[in-house]
């Protein structure tokens, strides 16, 4: 049983999304956008150190193994990390597109439980775009990349500006992160998404 709101059905004025000419080759790493990210951070410990790779068209596939420290249930993965695992990869669609959005809406359907030590086999595209509106969806696999779905997501991420990670962060992980001595590292923390 599954079902989308109406906020996340594209209106009759949007668009095919357009591949960015800069975008990251299909079959590259795309690597963690900052270090501190629970999505993809190689910092945090208990973070889900998600590894997306970019695909054709505005499309990725990623990867996430769940760790003990990802339970819910003993041995299954909380729902709200599986959530985060879909937001990760959904988000990580906007290096293709290179717009710097943010996560307005996410709808997931979880539809199979998700032990402990599984890897989780993700794949997200973006389906639509309409002003600084984009549409996208993933699902996870389980028992490999061609298993039975065990989450589905749609979403609707929101173009944004990088002050809106100016003006919201807090001052001192902004000030950490501004002072980076690597300017690639220092640019993607704040160039395609917080
Ligand atoms: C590689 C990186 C991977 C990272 C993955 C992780 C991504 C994340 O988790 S981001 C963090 C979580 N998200 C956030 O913190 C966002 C918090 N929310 C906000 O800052 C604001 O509400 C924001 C920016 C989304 C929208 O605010 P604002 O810029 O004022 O836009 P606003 O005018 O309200 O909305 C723009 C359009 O989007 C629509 N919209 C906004 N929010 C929603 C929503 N929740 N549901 C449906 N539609 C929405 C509006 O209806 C409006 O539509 P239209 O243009 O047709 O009238």
């Amino acid at each position: 049983m599954s079902g989308t709101s109406a906020a996340l059905t594209p209106p009759a004025g949007a668009v095919a999304p357009v591949r960015h000419p800069d975008a990251p080759a299909p079959g590259e790493l795309l690597g963690a956008h900052y270090e501190q990210c629970f999505g993809c951070g190689e910092a945090q410990p208990h973070g889900l150190r998600l590894q997306a790779r970019a695909g054709e068209g505005i499309s990725l596939t990623a990867e996430f193994t769940v760790q003990p420290a990802h339970q819910g249930a003993p041995g299954l993965a909380h729902g709200g990390v599986l959530a985060t695992a879909l937001d990760e990869t959904l988000g990580s669609l906007n290096w293709l597109l290179r717009t710097v959005a943010v996560t307005g809406r996410l709808e997931t359907d979880y539809v199979l439980p998700v032990p402990v030590g599984t890897v989780l086999h993700l794949e997200a595209e973006v389906t639509a775009v309409a002003g600084r509106k984009i549409y996208s969806r993933a699902t996870g696999r389980i028992g490999g990349p061609d298993g039975p779905v065990a989450v589905r997501a749609q979403a609707l991420f929101i173009e944004v500006k990088t002050e809106h990670f100016i003006d919201h962060g807090r001052p001192q992980e902004i000030r950490a992160a501004m002072s980076d001595p690597d300017p690639s590292r220092r640019e993607r923390a704040f160039e395609v998404n917080p």
